[in-house]
């Protein structure tokens, strides 16, 4: 029996049937995924489990915590693929053809890490200039992911553009991700050239580097997992710090009562330990 599910809130109106091939195991996390490459530097080429303080937080029975959602951002020039990337994961959807991202989208996609719950919420920005103004989103991000075509060049020279913009407005410890996208598009040589700059590139940002394809979903799967492990390592972490100056993770509270409400029964049960929301 096929799953139908409308294919995108914003940018169609059509019902598309869903790939039953979904794994939905692939949003249980009980081992930090590696990085894209075991061999290339990165800045967290050293975060291959988690941390000894998480695991034994999340393993501790008396310790019971609910962490809020987790921001991710995606920034990167016009029709590099963001929308294309997110799709792929959240929907197993891949559409051949180009609607523009208007203004900035979300999704929300729920998680088990280390058997606790966790959200992450994805923020998918339009790359056109005219949306500038969604600069006001970049705010309070745990991750910032800037993505760029591999077949265009001159959208990784852009990237450093795209990642100060945001970061002007984060914490320097904000996860950094360079993502390359459409590696299907490209014959092995051409990928291992543009490859050797993109990796140069994701140095100076002090970013990992990905390379993926929405088309065929090639690492797709495997970069949001690290992705959200990546920051769920980070909200543990922050969360036992009581001392430390307590940075909203979402920086919408709209949003956050938007979750709040929707989960009623864990509101009632549970408290936002790293928020302190009661
Ligand atoms: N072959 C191939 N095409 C892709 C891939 N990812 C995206 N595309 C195509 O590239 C075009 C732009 O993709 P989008 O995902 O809409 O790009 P975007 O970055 O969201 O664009 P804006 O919202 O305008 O910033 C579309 O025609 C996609 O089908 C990929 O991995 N492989």
């Amino acid at each position: 029996m096929p799953i139908y599910k409308k294919a995108n809130r914003r940018k169609a109106a059509s019902y598309e049937v869903l790939n039953n091939n979904v794994d939905y195991g692939t949003r249980h996390i009980d081992h930090l995924p590696g990085p894209y490459s075991p061999g290339l530097a990165s800045p967290y080429a050293d975060r291959t489990d988690f941390s000894e303080r998480t695991r034994r937080a999340c393993q501790t029975a008396s310790t019971s915590f609910y962490l809020c959602a987790c921001k991710a951002v995606f920034v990167g020039d016009v029709g590099t693929g963001k929308s294309s990337l997110v799709n792929r994961f959240c929907h197993e959807i891949f559409d051949g053809s180009y609607r523009g991202t208007v203004g900035v989208d979300f999704e929300v996609e729920k998680f088990h890490v280390l058997d606790h719950a966790f959200s992450l919420q994805i923020w998918d920005t339009a790359g056109h200039d005219r949306f500038k103004c969604v600069a006001n989103y970049y705010r309070n991000t745990n991750v910032i992911a800037v993505v760029f075509d591999m077949t265009r060049a001159e959208s990784l020279m852009n990237a450093r553009r795209w990642m100060d913009e945001v970061m002007r407005h984060n914490h320097p410890g904000t996860l950094k991700f360079l993502v390359g996208t459409k590696k299907d598009l490209l014959e092995f040589d051409n990928h291992q050239e543009i490859e050797s700059e993109a990796i140069k590139m994701a140095q100076v940002l002090q970013a990992e580097y990905w390379s993926v394809s929405a088309q065929t979903g090639e690492n797709v799967t495997r970069f949001f997992r690290r992705v959200t492990a990546l920051a769920f390592d980070g909200a543990v972490q922050r969360m036992m710090e009581p001392n430390n100056p307590v940075v909203h993770p979402s920086g919408n509270s709209l949003l956050n009562l938007y979750f709040l409400k929707k989960d009623e029964k864990d509101k009632k049960l549970k408290k936002c330990s790293f928020c302190r929301i009661n």
